[in-house]
């Protein structure tokens, strides 16, 4: 064979096989970088069956991670597994790992017990976000102090307990995880025209838990960073008092909206993984400005 049709014929092998490597290397799913991939991880979320909890899951579990729901009843926990599964089903994922767990996160035993059993199910915890929480309000000069109470046993108590049980597991076992602790604008700004001290109060507080957190857990390599959204459409803005009192919100939001839970799902997933590596004791604020 004249040494010219050998080149030629080698150079169409070469381009063939470049095609079929680019092709193996390239699918319909748009490039982003390895290092917000949380393959192989395993994540707990509480209060993940609806609302803005069951979207930083599906986020975690879309991006490769194993993932457990946490809340106040068994049924709803595993239909929320239901939905994930098939949102992960028709993203192309075969057989995600995603169990439900019934809890009161503001129970003491119920915090522990459940972070013990999902160890025990998937062996370790890297991720874990604690979501549940409860709203509401009341004049501060008549709150009930039941009421007041109840507010920051959840949204206080049920977040430490959880962010305790993650801590120690990961310092025990050597984990560089990441905690996220979901607060909300409410803990450094106060909002209006609604009145809801404890809720700010305790959403103050998440906040410098956090920080504390952060700071005694760093030299583990423990991430410890906060989530504050601004209003969302989930069930805890239903209702025609709420949807009144929306209309005076997103006068003052900059970008004349509240948020969809789904919007949230890239903020986590950056949170959670490789990709804020560097990032502890921040509370990063996703409020529409
Ligand atoms: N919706 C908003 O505008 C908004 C804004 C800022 C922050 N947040 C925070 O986001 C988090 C999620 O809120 P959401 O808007 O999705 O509310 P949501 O009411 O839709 O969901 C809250 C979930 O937490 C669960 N939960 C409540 N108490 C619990 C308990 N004691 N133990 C276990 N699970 C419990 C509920 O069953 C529910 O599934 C809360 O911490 C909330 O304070 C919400
Ligand atoms: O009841 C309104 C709450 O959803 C709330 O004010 C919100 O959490 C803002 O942070």
């Amino acid at each position: 064979m004249p040494p010219y049709v050998a080149y030629s014929l080698l150079l169409r092998g070469q381009s063939v096989i470049s095609r079929n490597i680019f092709k193996r290397y390239t699918h319909s799913v748009p490039r982003t970088l390895p290092c917000f991939s949380l393959e192989g991880k395993t994540c707990v979320v509480t209060g993940a069956s609806q609302g803005l909890g069951s979207q930083i899951l599906a986020a975690f579990v879309l991006s490769g991670a194993r993932g457990a729901v946490v809340d106040l009843k068994l049924s709803s926990a595993n239909k929320a597994v239901d939905e994930l599964k098939a949102e992960a089903k028709r993203a192309g994922l075969t057989a995600p790992e995603i169990r439900g767990y019934e809890c009161d996160v503001s129970s003491k035993d119920g915090a522990t017990n459940t972070f013990d059993q999902i160890v025990k199910d998937f062996g370790k915890v890297d991720v874990m976000v604690t979501n549940a929480g409860i709203t509401g309000g009341s004049p501060a000069e008549t709150y009930d102090l039941d009421d007041w109470k109840q507010m920051l046993d959840v949204n206080v108590n049920g977040t430490f307990m959880f962010a305790q049980a993650a801590g120690k597991h990961m310092i025990d076992n050597k984990i560089k995880g990441s905690i996220i602790l979901v607060s909300s604008m409410s803990g450094s700004i106060v909002n209006r025209p609604q009145k809801q001290s404890a809720y700010n109060v305790s959403k103050a507080a998440a906040g410098h838990m956090m920080r504390s957190l952060a700071s005694e857990w760093g030299e583990h390599g423990i991430r410890v960073n906060a989530l504050s959204p601004g209003y969302i459409q989930t069930a805890a803005n239903e209702g025609d008092e709420m949807e009144e009192l929306s209309k005076e919100w997103v006068k003052m939001i900059p970008l004349h909206r509240i948020a969809t839970p789904e919007e949230f799902r890239g903020t986590v997933v950056f949170m959670a993984s490789d990709a804020s590596s560097y990032m502890t004791g921040a509370d990063i604020i996703v409020d529409g400005g």
